[in-house]
């Protein structure tokens, strides 16, 4: 079946191939069934074959056996192997652990471990404050999940959610230079998630709720924000929400409206939906309309068992319109999509006010393709990589995390988070904006720094952080 290749989605065909087969063959089954040729390499030549790597974007795994099949039927050619980019990266798992100092003989030994350690172990016995001089906590974040609500896939259990944590962790480190490491719990109770990420909280700086599903990641934040005294931060919550505004402030210097003015439809009133609902209504934005595939459009009049739906019809819809999210979205001028795959159609599109935005941010399948929505929208983002503006909380978390870290904040507050959306969103210049650039690269070098110093500064103004850093007065 042949559809929209993408970069994530590679494989790798070992081929040998006889003398007599012109490489325009392999290229052309290839091409026939819809894959692109991304590289090729030579393996080995010999006289009577050669081994060539054949690396391919493909759609979908349908798409792959199809091209599999249409490679091996040309004769002369052997399918020797087949690998997929993607999982060779994950072999082995993505993380490791190092050691900062080295242990080469005993005198090392005898200062990193007993018994020179006991001394370390009692001082902070004494002031455990200095957990944050003598051991990794300063800059030690935990990646915590029960993998209930995994990117758009679902409930898909603790043990499938690895690879995502190790993902995030990878980004902490990566572009922030914070230790991180994946907690992937195997229970989905609120009480035991909360207790046991207050039982392991003396080893963190911060705790990054990652994935947990509504209404459940709601309670387990406000309480582990409650009961502890280091940074509790749900993701998909306030990462999300951050990303979402900044991406906002830059799309409507383009169309030239106003957040005061416009309406704004949600579909998805989960984690992200409700945090980045309530970042709009704090950023001035009047009219929210949100709908779920469950309820349709939430309005006030209906019971709802979702304690969380109750608060969004109270706080969203100033008309009460019901139906459903195809009614919501006639006339919005902004669509935000964090539900599920291809929930909205061109039609829908065409029923948006003048110059629409549309973020389809669900991941790893959108709202609505952009290669679909671009002729009917003004501004398109989404959560992916592989597509322009790419709206994902990894703008975020980094840098929010680094900034509360080296401030040794006791919170993540609204004031810093709105700090880091305005920081995100300048970093596009005036001179730079445009329909295909509203936010600036995930690997924008400048990104974590600005928003570090602007969530530094918002900790200290509002009074949470214990630590003023070096450069801050
Ligand atoms: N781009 C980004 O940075 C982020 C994107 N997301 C995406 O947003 C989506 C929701 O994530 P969370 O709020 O954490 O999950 P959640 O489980 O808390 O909420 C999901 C919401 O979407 C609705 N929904 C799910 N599938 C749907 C479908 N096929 N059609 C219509 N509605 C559907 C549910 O009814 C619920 O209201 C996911 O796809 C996730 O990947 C979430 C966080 C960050
Ligand atoms: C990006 C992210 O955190 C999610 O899709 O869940
Ligand atoms: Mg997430």
């Amino acid at each position: 079946m042949k559809g929209q290749t993408s970069g994530s989605y590679t494989i790798i065909l070992r081929l040998e191939i006889e003398p007599a087969v012109p490489f325009i063959r392999i290229a052309n089954a290839v091409h026939e069934t819809g894959g692109e040729i991304a590289a090729v390499d030579i393996v080995s030549k010999s006289k009577n074959m050669t081994v060539r790597d054949i690396t391919v974007s493909v759609s979908n795994a349908e798409n792959e056996a199809e091209l599999i099949e249409s490679v091996s039927k040309i004769p002369g050619i052997g399918v020797v192997n087949v690998s997929d980019r993607t999982f060779l990266m994950h072999l082995g798992g993505k993380l490791e652990v190092h050691s900062k100092v080295p242990i080469k003989n005993r005198d090392d030994l005898s200062h990193v471990y007993t018994p020179g350690v006991a001394r370390v172990c009692m001082a902070l016995h004494e002031d455990p404050a200095k957990a944050y001089s003598l051991t990794i906590k300063r800059n030690t974040v935990a990646v915590v999940t029960d993998g209930t609500a995994v990117l758009g896939l679902g409930d898909i259990g603790p043990i499938a959610a690895m690879p995502v944590m190790e993902g995030k962790a990878m980004l902490f480190k990566e572009m922030a230079g914070i230790d991180s490491f994946p907690i992937c719990l195997n229970t989905k109770n609120t009480e035991e998630i909360i207790a046991i990420v207050k039982s392991i909280a003396p080893v963190f700086g911060g705790i990054n709720l990652e994935d947990i599903s509504s209404p459940r990641c709601f309670e387990i934040e406000e309480r582990l924000k409650r009961e502890l005294y280091i940074p509790v931060f749900h993701d998909d919550q306030h990462g999300t929400a951050v990303v979402m505004l900044a991406g906002l402030i830059n799309a409507l210097k383009i169309v030239g409206k106003n957040m005061s003015d416009i309406k704004v439809v949600f579909s998805g009133i989960g984690a992200a939906g409700v945090a980045c609902t309530k970042m709009l209504l704090a950023a001035g934005v009047k009219h929210i309309v949100g709908a779920t595939r469950s309820v349709g459009i939430v309005h006030r009049g209906a019971a709802y068992d979702n304690p969380m739906f109750q608060w969004y019809a109270q706080h969203s819809n100033p008309d009460n319109v019901t139906g459903s999210l195809s009614d919501a979205i006639d006339g919005a001028d902004v669509f935000i999509g964090l539900s599920g795959p291809n929930v909205i159609t061109v039609e829908d599109l065409k029923k948006m006010a003048r110059d629409p935005i549309v973020f389809a941010m669900a991941n790893p399948t959108p709202e609505i393709l952009p290669e679909v929505a671009e002729p009917y929208v003004r501004v398109m983002a989404t959560g992916r990589s592989d597509y322009p503006n790419q709206l994902n909380n990894v703008l975020c978390f980094p840098g929010i995390f680094r900034g509360a870290l080296d401030c040794q904040a006791t919170a993540i507050n609204e004031e810093m988070k709105l700090a880091a959306a305005y920081a995100i969103a300048s970093i596009v210049g005036e001179d730079e904006l445009n329909e295909q650039y509203i936010i600036p690269s995930v690997f924008n070098n400048r990104v974590v720094e600005t928003v570090r110093k602007k969530v530094i500064e918002a900790a200290m103004k509002s009074g949470v952080a214990r630590k003023i850093p070096h450069g801050f007065a």
